[in-house]
């Protein structure tokens, strides 16, 4: 019986990345495979991508909808080009072909890899597909040169015909003649061409980026090329400084000096446009050490700080060939198709076997490679001068060089040179001394992300500290936040006795215990007297106990812990004990009252904070209370002046009818910004680490914390921000209830009914932003 070859199933995945237009298959390359015979081709329908559903289907690919490949059959290839969609760590049980770019030990780097070796998948990354001398079979290195060139050189048009206005959005190009059209038009205008260097020019990017400048007519002179040879000797290079625009595109493969210094930057220069077409951005030995982030289409340039006043921008987008997608998607699948001809025999082809190896090289350094995390805590109280603590970090920077493990000293560095940018944005220290946090810190998810804050805090910073750590030193903040006073509690009635603490707006247990006392009837067979006897001494007993463990509890280095007592009981225990020379003299010199509750344990307590309102009510716990209890009471009435409700509330705080917003500390909803076709923004919300809803379809744009915006946004409308906790039934109530966010309004709104739109569930409103 003749023998039937295996079919190879090949799956054209959609591109989830905001702004990807580009295809790792094009229609005609799908054609030539199926002609080819030996292979199936299934693609997920995909609205963004340049070829349409429907030119592959009439080459006879099968289409499926969007993002079904987790459920594509086991032996089907995952093929696509830029990164899987964000946020899902699960496991990858296929085979994959992409651009992971995950092998150079790249932020984030384990938890792209380990999802493969979790799930007993495989990567063949396209970066890596290589034939027998080491050449890569196919690369978008040409366009990438030759667009980030574009960026950079309208880049300058825009500085010299709109100084100081943001740079518009890069929208992509049906082909490079209009592209070139377009930048031609611009430099005429301004009548003058800039002066232009490429570095790594002799590469794939480099050479697409000098045949970009040229063909927009810049002369020869003003076009610099640079590559190995001219960076032998080492960098920083003060020729970079020296000319207008500059566009990295080299391959960085090991370390070497940086292009470029921030003290460069500060001083004399001519350079106003950057363009890093490498974007090896979170790699340990970037070049160009001044950033950390890549930038997007829709914000394509960054500002980098710098002490001199002339501007300067900074393009870092990883996916540049997306502005001609066309050309770039038919060249690049072309060149990928006789490697893909070979995929029937992937187990011995040379080209497929080493990049099978060398992902199984790379699973294995896992487990050998440094996981060091740093994070810089930086603590400056009043009078510290900022240009020393600049000097401090710039001699840390120089220290860290040293250190041994290549991903920490990134990691190091990335924080230290964030920081002090940072810095340089404050002209003089606030009041209270400014306090700074910066690091690749873990997400929770299993990701990392670089964080950077620095704020000045409510009250004056005690000590000037500089921390370099694997955990953020948050103990000056605490102290701060920390109420300077601490209340005590024992509830005590015949069932048990509940010892409690309030302090700032937290309500804690601290101890409890039951206990059994005979009730004052009398039992048969006993004599009253015995009787009474007994149950005095099980009372005595009881109250003995209860004093020593207030001893325990609230006397310590033999003084008071606490700033005031309080004794409350639905029985006259209370009082007894407060009488009793068994209680601890100095415990009863600091009660404030005694008062009379219903109940006993968790309830009592509760309601002993209430009845001592007049003692503590300039605790936080209790102007939290208040301010909870006086929005539920503003629901009950109707008064229709608070707003619950996700959406609701986002809406109602921008248009300014917010006065207080009230957030739970733990809100733990992401705010998802999704894009139409039409440029106009659409925000959802769902729960931190739920899938992405879905948003009739449109382009996921962005994704983020809503606690983290709303501690930004509220300034901006003129609401003051009360975190809340969930450590009074109010609170409990407001988080668990109402969904930990809502706020008390100037005005009632007239188009809102807040109770009707209300489910108890994340909203799902949508509206322009
Ligand atoms: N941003 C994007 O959209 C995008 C797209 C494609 C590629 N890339 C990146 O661009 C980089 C270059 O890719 P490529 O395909 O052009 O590589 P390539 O190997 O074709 O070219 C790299 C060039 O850099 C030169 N070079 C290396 N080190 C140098 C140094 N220290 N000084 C001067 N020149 C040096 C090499 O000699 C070579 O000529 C890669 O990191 C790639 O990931 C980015
Ligand atoms: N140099 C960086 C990656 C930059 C982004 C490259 N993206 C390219 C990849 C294409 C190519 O290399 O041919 C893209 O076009 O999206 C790293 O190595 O981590």
């Amino acid at each position: 019986m003749p023998s039937v070859a295996p079919t190879t199933h090949l799956w054209l995945r959609e591109e989830t990345k905001p702004m990807e237009h580009r295809a790792a298959l094009s229609p005609e390359v799908c054609q030539k495979l199926l002609a080819h015979g030996g292979f199936e081709i299934t693609v997920e329908a995909c609205e963004s991508r340049i070829f349409k559903d429907a030119e592959y289907a009439d080459v006879g690919c099968t289409i499926v909808p969007g993002d079904s490949w987790r459920k594509a059959p086991a032996d089907a290839i995952i093929t696509g080009l830029k990164e899987l969609p964000e946020n899902d760590q699960t496991p990858l049980p296929h085979t994959h072909i992409m651009f992971a770019h995950c092998y150079k030990q790249q932020g984030g780097w384990k938890d792209v890899l380990s999802r493969f070796s979790n799930g007993k998948g495989l990567l063949y990354d396209l970066e890596f597909l290589q034939d027998d001398n080491g050449r890569r079979v196919a690369a978008f290195g040409f366009y990438a040169g030759f667009t980030g060139a574009a960026v950079g050189v309208d880049a300058w048009c825009e500085q010299q015909l709109h100084p100081g206005a943001k740079y518009p959005t890069v929208k992509p190009y049906p082909n490079e003649d209009e592209l070139i059209a377009a930048i031609k038009a611009k430099l005429a205008a301004i009548g003058k061409a800039p002066k232009v260097m490429v570095m790594g020019a002799l590469g794939r990017c480099g050479s697409g980026a000098v045949s970009l400048v040229r063909k927009t007519g810049i002369p020869e002179e003003n076009i610099l090329q640079w590559d190995m040879a001219e960076t032998a000797r080492g960098g920083p290079f003060q020729e970079i400084m020296d000319v207008d625009v500059f566009v990295n595109c080299i391959y960085l493969s090991s370390k070497i000096p940086p292009f470029i210094t921030q003290e460069q930057i500060d001083s004399d220069r001519q350079l106003s446009v950057i363009v890093d077409v490498s974007c090896d951005t979170t790699n340990p030995f970037n070049p160009i050490p001044i950033y950390s982030v890549n930038t997007t289409f829709d914000n394509a340039l960054l500002d980098i700080a710098s002490k001199n006043p002339k501007p300067l921008q900074l393009c870092s987008i990883d996916h540049l060939p997306t502005m001609l997608p066309r050309e770039s998607s038919n060249q690049f699948a072309l060149d990928l198709l006789p490697t893909l001809l070979q995929l029937s025999d992937r187990a011995t082809a040379p080209v497929w076997t080493r990049a099978k190896k060398l992902y199984e090289d790379k699973v294995a350094s896992m487990a050998t490679a440094d996981s060091g995390t740093t994070l810089v805590s930086v603590a400056m109280r009043p009078g510290k001068q900022i240009a020393q603590v600049i000097q401090q970090l710039t001699e840390e920077i120089g220290k860290a060089g040293n250190i041994k493990s290549r991903v920490t000293r990134h990691e190091t560095l990335t924080a230290l040179m964030s920081l002090q940018q940072r810095l340089r944005q404050y002209t003089h220290l606030p009041p209270n001394g400014l306090l700074l946090y910066c690091g690749y810190a873990a997400t929770g998810d299993g990701r990392q992300r670089l964080v950077n804050v620095s704020f000045s805090p409510p009250k004056p910073v005690a000590d000037s500290i500089y921390y370099c750590a694997s955990k953020f030193v948050l103990e000056p903040l605490a102290k701060m936040l920390e109420d300077d006073r601490r209340v005590g509690f024992i509830i005590m009635d015949g069932k048990g006795c509940l010892y409690g603490a309030v302090t700032g707006n937290s309500r804690t247990v601290l101890h409890s215990f039951s206990v059994s006392l005979p009730k004052k009837h009398r039992r048969g067979g006993q004599s009253s007297v015995r009787f009474a006897h007994l149950r005095e001494e099980k009372r005595h007993n009881y109250v003995r106990k209860v004093a020593e463990k207030a001893t325990q509890l609230f006397i310590s280095n033999n003084m008071s812990n606490v700033a005031g007592l309080v004794l409350a009981g639905s029985a006259d225990f209370k009082d007894v004990l407060l009488k009793s020379d068994l209680f601890d003299k100095r415990l009863a010199e600091k009660v404030l009252q005694t008062v009379d509750v219903a109940y006993g344990g968790e309830n009592g307590f509760d309601q002993a904070i209430t009845l001592s309102r007049p003692f503590i009510a300039d605790m936080k716990l209790v102007q939290e209370r208040d301010l909870i209890s006086g929005y539920f009471d503003n629901i009950a009435r109707d008064t229709g002046k608070v707003v619950y409700g996700y959406g609701d509330t986002v809406e109602l705080l921008r248009e300014g009818a917010v006065e207080t917003l009230i957030v739970w500390g733990n809100l733990d909803i992401d705010r998802c910004v999704f894009r139409s076709a039409e440029g106009a923004a659409v925000e959802r919300h769902v729960a931190a680490r739920a899938a992405p809803p879905d948003c009739d379809g449109l382009e996921l744009e962005s994704r983020g914390r809503l606690i983290e915006w709303l501690l930004e946004e509220h300034r901006k409308h003129g609401a003051s921000l009360r975190l809340v906790s969930d450590s009074t039934p109010e609170g409990t109530q407001f988080a668990q209830g109402l969904g930990g966010l809502g706020g008390m309004l100037r005005w009632k709104p007239t188009r809102y009914d807040a109770e009707s739109d209300y489910d108890g569930h994340c909203s799902d409103d949508s509206f322009d932003l």
